[in-house]
């Protein structure tokens, strides 16, 4: 199996895969007579096809053990997919670039607690991956009609490891 280890999630880093959803380096302003921060537009929610709807949903993940055995990857082609977790714990978060219709290698990202991440529409993605203790996650996606969920088994699966650097 191929070993990859998992790098720290900067808006940089994800930038080709999509949006980093937190408070750090973000555009806010005060609102509500200043009672308030409003930090703003930190992400961008995509829908496409017929009938195409946002929905605003709650995952409850369950943890997978380290190192991770990665043999599929997913990608929703009518729409971006936002995970934002309830809780301050770190998951991990794997992209693959598209190279003519297939993934191409994988690149794995830990989070920083309290970071969420927004996958642009068309991303390849592994599911969502929580690695400590089951976590709830607020999950901005597509929904409508059409396919909107397109799926590629690896022949050979990928060792995801992630550092003791978090
Ligand atoms: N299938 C589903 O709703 N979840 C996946 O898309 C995922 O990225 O976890
Ligand atoms: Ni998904």
């Amino acid at each position: 199996m191929k070993r990859i280890e998992a790098e720290k999630l900067t808006r940089a880093a994800f930038a080709p895969f999509g949006d980093v959803i937190e408070t750090e380096g973000a555009e806010s302003f005060l609102i509500n007579a200043g009672k308030c921060r409003r930090f703003h537009d930190l992400a961008t929610v995509e829908t496409a096809g017929e009938n195409a709807r946002i929905l605003i949903n709650i995952f409850r993940g369950t943890p997978y053990a380290l190192p991770l055995k990665l043999s599929m990857v997913e990608r929703h082609p009518l729409g971006s997919q936002a995970f934002m977790p309830l809780s301050p714990a770190p998951f991990l978060v794997i992209v693959c670039p598209d190279e003519d219709g297939r993934p191409g290698a994988p690149r794995a990202f830990i989070t920083h607690p309290g970071q969420g991440v927004n996958y642009a529409r068309g991303t390849w993605h592994g599911v969502l991956t929580p690695i400590d203790a089951p976590q709830d996650f607020v999950v901005v996606d597509r929904g409508g009609d059409g396919n909107n969920l397109e799926e590629f088994h690896f022949s050979d699966p990928y060792e995801i490891t992630v550092p003791s650097f978090t």
